[in-house]
């Protein structure tokens, strides 16, 4: 057998293994295995704790397109990488409410209909619906008659991770429709200020300045398509490490927000303290979903809120766990130093800093290999790519991401040790959640 097919074999080998074992934790949680066409929810959906079902997937995705894209004539793949019209059709899905209106019609609803209602001539519509059902969002259940299925419902107006999806659709796209001319722009091109991201190039050409946060503060029409209403994270994968918080007794989430990492924490282990530290308009929202979401925390005192700009001053002092989730990615890195310093400034003796975001690995398995010996990254089996492939292009995506809206990005493991020990700070330990990792630091 050629190496060339042997490889192959071993993709193929992969993705049954990987398939099997995705189908058997489906099965221990809720005794059948999800539909691609019905709108039935499983237990792991919604579960707190999916890493092992995330690790599965990941190899089986990466090991899938890896087989796909060696099989495929290039040119066949290359259109494929750029005739991507699911963004645009789901800005309709999300502007029009088309998922809250199937709601109603759970054996589908005829393009005739639907148009009437959402003032959209029907057989337009239909080809924008056929395009996204091709893809298993929405299903034609009969001709020109769509309905919902398990994955278009995550196009709700509630359900939290549409905010995620509406920004993209809405500020990624207009950043992204302008990057190359930011990086050939005299000003932009070799700027890390967060007002210069391709985003807010594209908006200073409608007279919009200041940065992305900033332009979220004043004018955030641009998200209603998906508020975030609960702490539920709209950031799949993001789920706490395994981290020993039975032994934790306080924790300072730094940028908290509403608490989308806290408050779940706060359910589950009574034993922790936790202090939410953001802006003070944060602080607002986020006593108000405490006080209906989580009571009991807030009435035996088992949260405070305090305000705290991370550039200017230093967190409260010496508690035990410092969690900074999706923080860190949204800076350049002399912002996210400051960050760090004052974080590091607040530590005592035995405290641990915990960074949550994405880890990018690179694509040597020499340095993969280095990175697995010394630092305790994971590393993908052969022949995939050291870093998953496309099972990890999340991370690849949301640096892009990161880049377009803040000119901010995701970083190595080596981009993370380096810029903490900056901040004297020293790895301690990477808990790989399959999708984002958490570093775990100590003071150096
Ligand atoms: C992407 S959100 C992450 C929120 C939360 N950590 C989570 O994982 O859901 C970034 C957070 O940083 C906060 N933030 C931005 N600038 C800040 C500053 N100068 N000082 C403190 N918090 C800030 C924002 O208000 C927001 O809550």
């Amino acid at each position: 057998m050629s190496s060339n097919r042997a490889k192959l074999e071993s993709l193929l080998s992969i993705i049954n293994t990987a398939a099997q074992e995705a189908i058997a934790m489906y099965e221990k949680e809720g005794g059948d295995v999800p539909s691609f066409e019905s709108t039935d929810s499983h237990p792991l959906d919604d579960a707190l704790d999916t890493v092992a079902l995330k690790s599965t997937i990941r190899t089986l995705e990466g090991a899938c397109h890896q087989l796909c894209t060696t099989l495929a004539p290039p040119s066949h793949t290359a259109i494929n990488m750029v005739q991507i019209y699911d963004y645009a059709c789901i800005r309709v899905v999300l502007r029009e409410n088309i998922t809250n209106i199937l709601l109603d019609y759970p054996k589908g609803i005829h393009v005739n209909e639907l148009g009437k209602i959402i003032n959209i001539e029907p057989r337009k519509l239909a080809r924008m619906m056929r395009v996204l059902a091709t893809r298993g969002c929405f299903v034609e259940v009969d001709t020109d008659t769509f309905a919902n299925n398990r994955l278009s419902l995550i196009l709700h107006s509630e359900h939290p991770v549409r905010h995620m999806v509406s920004l993209h659709v809405e500020a990624c796209a207009k950043g992204a429709s302008v990057f190359w001319e930011t990086l050939k722009a005299p000003e932009q091109g070799p700027s890390y200020d967060p007002a210069h991201a391709p985003v807010m190039f594209a908006n200073n050409r409608d007279g919009i300045t200041g940065t992305f946060f900033d332009w979220m503060r004043e004018d955030v029409s641009h998200m209603l398509q998906g508020q975030r209403t609960g702490t539920h994270s709209p950031f799949p994968g993001q789920q706490a490490p395994a981290y020993p918080f039975p032994e934790v007794s306080t924790v300072v989430d730094v940028g908290g927000g509403i608490g989308a990492f806290s408050l779940p924490l706060a359910r589950t282990h009574k034993n922790v303290k936790i202090t939410i530290h953001d802006l003070p308009e944060a602080l607002v929202q986020a006593r108000d979903i405490w006080a209906n979401e989580c009571p009991e925390a807030v009435k035996e005192d088992r949260v405070e809120f305090k305000e705290l700009n991370f550039f200017t001053q230093v967190p409260v002092k010496g508690k035990d766990i410092y969690y900074l989730r999706n923080i860190i990615h949204d800076w350049p890195d002399d912002e996210a130093l400051l960050i760090l310093r004052n974080v590091r400034e607040a530590l005592g003796p035995n405290s641990r800093v915990l960074v949550h975001d994405y880890v990018l690995r690179g694509l040597s398995r020499k340095q993969a290999e280095v990175e697995a010996s010394t630092l305790g990254a994971d590393i993908a089996p052969e022949p995939l790519l050291p870093n998953y492939g496309v099972g990890n292009i999340r991370a690849y995506e949301q640096d892009m991401t990161m880049w377009i809206l803040h000119n901010a990005k995701e970083r190595t493991l080596q981009d993370s040790v380096q810029l903490a020990a900056a901040a004297n700070l020293k790895l301690e330990k990477v808990w790989d959640l399959a999708e984002a990792c958490v570093l775990e630091f100590k003071a150096a």
